[in-house]
């Protein structure tokens, strides 16, 4: 489904930020700028903070130095029209054990204010369809992350901020995904994803947390 269009092209800034963890500078005066048809791709070693940007970007933390603005207006200012203009998949899959495929998949559209018509239609996207009714206690971890994959769907989010959704998933799912993707930022949206893997879509852009690394001996900047 195409990104539901805001009245101006959806924008989100990364000006001069700083995240810390436990006092520890992540990474520091990241500046990126996404506009519509911005696909992001956040890289980097295990523990540079990938996690942590995308709980900045998603208003989950606050940055130690900088802000994110979404439209221009810093998302702590916008919080309404932000979360509006958000889908965020975290790195677990939120999905309910003892709830069907069918009744997870909804209640994540409908927490995202996602079109819900077209909740089979979801789940045949993502092979799902056939354990509509079977409780997710019995799914395996990639059949879990596709339930959770549905949501995007039925979004019409134009904001896609993703941690690791490729985690699990088999090689036809990735191309699924991956043209997905390419989808949603061909209709004017905008997705940041973190992915330890090397990914096949037109025009994607990387950012590489090691570019950002604090200098030695400036941990303790902000104690
Ligand atoms: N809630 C927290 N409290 C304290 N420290 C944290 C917290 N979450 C993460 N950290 C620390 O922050 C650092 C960055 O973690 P983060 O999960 O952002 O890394 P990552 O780049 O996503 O790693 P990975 O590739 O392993 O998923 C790690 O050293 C981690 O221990």
């Amino acid at each position: 489904m195409p990104a539901r269009q805001p009245t101006e092209p959806p924008r989100l800034t990364l000006d001069n930020v700083t995240c810390e963890r436990d006092d520890r500078v992540l990474f520091c005066n990241l500046q990126y700028n996404c506009q519509a048809g911005t696909l992001l791709q956040v890289v980097g070693f295990n523990g540079a903070g990938k996690t942590t940007l995308l709980h900045a970007l998603t208003g989950l933390i606050a940055p130690a130095e900088g802000q994110i603005l979404w439209q221009q207006t810093p998302i702590a200012n916008s919080a309404r029209a932000f979360r509006q203009a958000l889908l965020y998949l975290g790195h677990q899959a939120p999905v309910k054990a003892h709830l069907t495929v069918a009744e997870n998949a909804l209640w994540l559209a409908r927490l995202q204010g996602a079109s819900v018509e077209r909740l089979d239609w979801a789940l045949e996207q993502v092979d799902m369809l056939a354990y509509r009714d079977i409780t997710c206690h019995s799914l395996s971890a990639g059949q879990r992350r596709r339930v959770a994959l549905a949501q995007l769907y039925m979004s019409q989010a134009p904001l896609w901020v993703l941690d690791e959704p490729f985690t699990a998933i088999d090689k036809e799912g990735v191309a699924k995904l991956e043209a997905l993707l390419e989808r949603h930022c061909a209709h004017g949206g905008i997705a940041v994803l973190t992915s330890h893997q090397a990914l096949r879509v037109a025009g994607m852009q990387t950012l590489n947390l090691a570019d950002f690394q604090p200098q030695a001996g400036a941990s303790y900047a902000y104690g």
